[in-house]
């Protein structure tokens, strides 16, 4: 039986986007409180009745936000332009080698607005 796992993660911090014209609110320091929503599809394992544990994920995930929380998101490496956008391709980057069958990374800003990324496949997921 195949399968979706989602979890989901918050972290505050602080940006400012460079990209938006001269003047544009978002060019000035402001903050959001981020969901990051990380995504894992998979046979589940008839003998467990589970794809893997997903606190494998909470493993894996921990540590980056451990890094970007409460931070000026512009200041970590790979984040000088933190769009949703770059960050869903942020945490892509960092996730695949750790969580085989990662699907996708939504990362929302706002209640009402998310980036939604499928980055090149990973390793099938086993339990
Ligand atoms: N494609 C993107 N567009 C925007 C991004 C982004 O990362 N990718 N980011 C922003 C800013 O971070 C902005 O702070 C978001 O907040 P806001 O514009 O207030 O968002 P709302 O959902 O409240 O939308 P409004 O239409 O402005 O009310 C902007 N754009
Ligand atoms: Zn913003």
């Amino acid at each position: 039986m195949r399968v979706t796992i989602e979890k989901d993660f918050r972290f505050e911090a602080a940006q400012q986007l460079p990209g938006f014209p001269e003047g544009h609110k978002c060019r000035r320091l402001h903050g959001h409180s981020f969901e990051v929503r990380v995504a894992i599809e998979g046979e589940v394992d008839p003998a467990t009745g589970i794809l893997y544990d997903h606190a494998r994920i909470s493993r894996a995930v921990e540590p980056l936000l451990t890094e970007l929380d409460h931070r000026f998101l512009n200041e970590i490496p790979g984040l000088e332009n933190p769009t949703i956008e770059s960050m869903a391709h942020w945490f892509w980057e960092r996730l695949v080698p750790l969580l085989p069958g990662l699907a996708q990374i939504t990362i929302c800003e706002t209640p009402r607005v998310r980036c939604l990324y499928r980055g090149p496949t990973s390793s099938p997921a086993r339990s």
